[in-house]
């Protein structure tokens, strides 16, 4: 009998006629409920699954034929990675070929936002330009600025090796020092959390998240930040307490947020979105066409790598 492997969105034709040839293939259609998605993989042995998709205990104990999770992504913070393990299903993800386009994303929403550039978007498009004038819509300067990057991972990396055309000093807040080779290649100095949310004229995060990751930043890491900061947040937005970000901008405790992940997705506050000095994105980081096809293409390789007996690479459990 042929696997079955249940995809909960369509990642395109494609790759998935690859993985029609070594499985049975229940793209699931927009909408399902979680009761359909139990039901359909109760008699699979795969899943291919995103970042929407909640993969909690309860799902896990209610399909013990489940045998390998491939995700579609890098983070991996919505399954029950623990659970999994239990299980002894294999779980993998997608690191490295989302690397780039995440980082430029980073850039475009701290250029937006230090900028004003999705403000003065709304403002000529309202028809409310009245011309140019010396003092109108005055943004912050971005080139010799200090960037600091929390969490330095391969995103991180990316981001801080682009602030050199900014001629920006950087420096890193990490789990993980890198090495002093690649330090000195990036030209980040390591720092402690407290020295990067207070020295950073733009604060950007690119950590995972993980239950030490929860509201890493809340209320007195952003009084901690200059006045005149950005945040910039295209990790995960629980890494972030929403309701602090949101008092802090209110009070003019940080000068503006860029955001393209949210503490509750898709909802967003309306006292966020009706600030002006915040600029929002709709978790676009990995969004380009070539990095959406290398993630589909992976997400599928790995799949077929354990459909064909071997162990596939980029193993997370
Ligand atoms: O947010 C997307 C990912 O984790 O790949």
């Amino acid at each position: 009998m042929r696997p079955r492997v249940v995809v909960t969105k369509d990642i395109g034709k494609e790759p998935l006629a690859r993985l029609a040839k070594h499985a049975e293939v229940v793209l699931l259609p927009p909408g399902w409920t979680a009761v359909e998605l139990i039901h359909h993989l109760q008699t699979s042995e795969a899943l291919l699954c995103n970042v929407t998709d909640t993969i909690d205990k309860a799902l896990l104990r209610a399909c013990p034929g489940l045998r390998m999770i491939s995700n579609y992504g890098v983070g991996f913070n919505h399954i029950d990675i623990a659970c999994a393990r239990e299980q002894q299903i294999i779980v993998t993800n997608t690191p490295g070929v989302l690397t780039e386009a995440t980082a430029d994303l980073t850039w475009a929403l701290l250029l937006d936002v230090s900028r004003r550039v999705s403000e003065g978007d709304r403002l000529v498009r309202e028809g409310k330009w009245a011309g140019w004038e010396p003092l109108f819509m005055l943004g912050r300067e971005v080139s010799g600025k200090c960037l600091g990057i929390i969490g330095m991972g391969r995103i991180g990396q990316a981001v801080a090796q682009r602030a050199k055309g900014f001629r920006m000093p950087v420096i890193y807040h990490s789990r993980r020092r890198l090495p002093e080779e690649r330090e000195k290649e990036l030209g980040a100095q390591y720092v402690d959390l407290e020295q990067c949310l207070s020295e950073a004229d733009y604060v950007s995060i690119h950590c995972p998240y993980t239950p030490e990751t929860h509201h890493l930043i809340g209320a007195a890491e952003l009084e901690r930040m200059k006045p005149t900061a950005f945040l910039v947040n295209t990790a995960r937005g629980p890494i972030v307490d929403e309701t602090a970000l949101i008092k802090a901008l209110k009070a003019g405790r940080i000068a503006g947020a860029a955001l393209d992940v949210y503490e509750d997705e898709p909802y967003v506050p309306m006292e966020l979105r009706q600030l002006e000095q915040v600029v929002l994105a709709p978790h676009l980081g990995s969004a380009t066409e070539e990095t959406r096809l290398a993630m589909a293409d992976m997400a599928v390789n790995h799949l077929i790598a354990y459909f064909q007996g071997e162990t596939p690479p980029n193993v997370v459990c």
